[in-house]
């Protein structure tokens, strides 16, 4: 379980991009955070494997205060978390594999890693993240020659290689087109739904909140303005998260009616 008590963070230069949150994430969930740009969606995902130290309340993860941890065990923390990016952060230059294959540079001892010494089971558990996302047939292409789509599903089986219980992912289809977008969202349901991995997905579109969610949690301020079901969060609901009706660019299809 991920737990937020009265998290709030303030950084230098005085904004409040977390403000006295109080969350329960229960294993196995599937979580859509949205809000307005700067409403603190990144800062919410990113308190969960201690990139953003809380300026006071507590997030734990499982039985791990993250704010009290040691650097060791901060270590363990993010090999634990993987992380998803709306840019991909792949290295270009080389092969999916070895892209994925970096997703296991915190569970292997670095010197091997350094050599390239991949174990016969390494290299497996990286195809096998390859085969969730249905991109085996890549695996010795160079990462830069794959579309944005694609990409991003060598950013999830990159995350799933390290094993993790906790993905979090920040809008990992904001760089994408609308099919590709969903063709993504698909992934990474599957993903939890079928590993059972705790995902928080941070969205700028409506729309797919509304389609993939289990649960939104919409922040406006860095307060939760609406925490519920998926299904029960309608355009009321938007508004109040939103401060202001809807606009096309609230959805991913601009046709699309919520
Ligand atoms: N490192 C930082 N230093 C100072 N202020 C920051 C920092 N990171 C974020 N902020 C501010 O905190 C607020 C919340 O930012 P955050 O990135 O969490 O929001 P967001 O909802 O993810 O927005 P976006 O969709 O634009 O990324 C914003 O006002 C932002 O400018």
């Amino acid at each position: 379980m991920i737990r937020f008590d009265q998290a709030t963070v303030t950084y230098r230069g005085g904004v409040t991009a977390l403000d006295h949150v109080d969350v329960e994430i229960p294993d196995g969930e599937f979580v859509v955070i949205v809000g307005l740009s700067g409403a603190g969606k990144s800062t919410l995902i990113r308190a969960v494997n201690g990139l953003v130290p809380l300026t006071s309340g507590t997030v734990n993860v499982g039985d791990r205060d993250v704010g009290q941890l040691t650097k060791r065990q901060l270590r363990a923390l993010r090999a634990d978390v993987g992380m998803i990016f709306q840019h991909f952060n792949l290295v270009d230059r080389t092969t999916v594999l070895n892209n994925v294959l970096m997703g296991r540079l915190n569970r292997v001892p670095s010197w091997r890693s350094m050599l390239g010494w991949w174990g016969g089971d390494e290299v497996e558990l990286a195809m096998q993240s390859l085969e969730v996302v249905e991109i085996v047939d890549k695996a010795y292409i160079r990462a830069a020659n794959l579309s944005g789509g694609q990409q991003q599903r060598v950013g999830i089986a990159r995350a799933l290689a390290q094993q993790p219980s906790v993905l979090l992912a920040d809008e990992p289809v904001a760089s994408l087109d609308p099919p590709t977008s969903h063709s993504v969202m698909r992934y990474l349901q599957k993903v939890n739904r079928e590993l059972g991995i705790t995902t928080l997905v941070n969205l700028h579109f409506l729309d797919l909140a509304r389609e993939y969610a289990d649960r939104i949690i919409g922040l406006r301020g860095g307060r939760v303005m609406f925490d519920g079901p998926g299904s029960a969060a309608d355009e009321k609901v938007f508004e109040k998260i939103y401060g202001r009706s809807l606009t096309a660019d609230d959805v991913l299809e601009a046709e699309a009616s919520l």
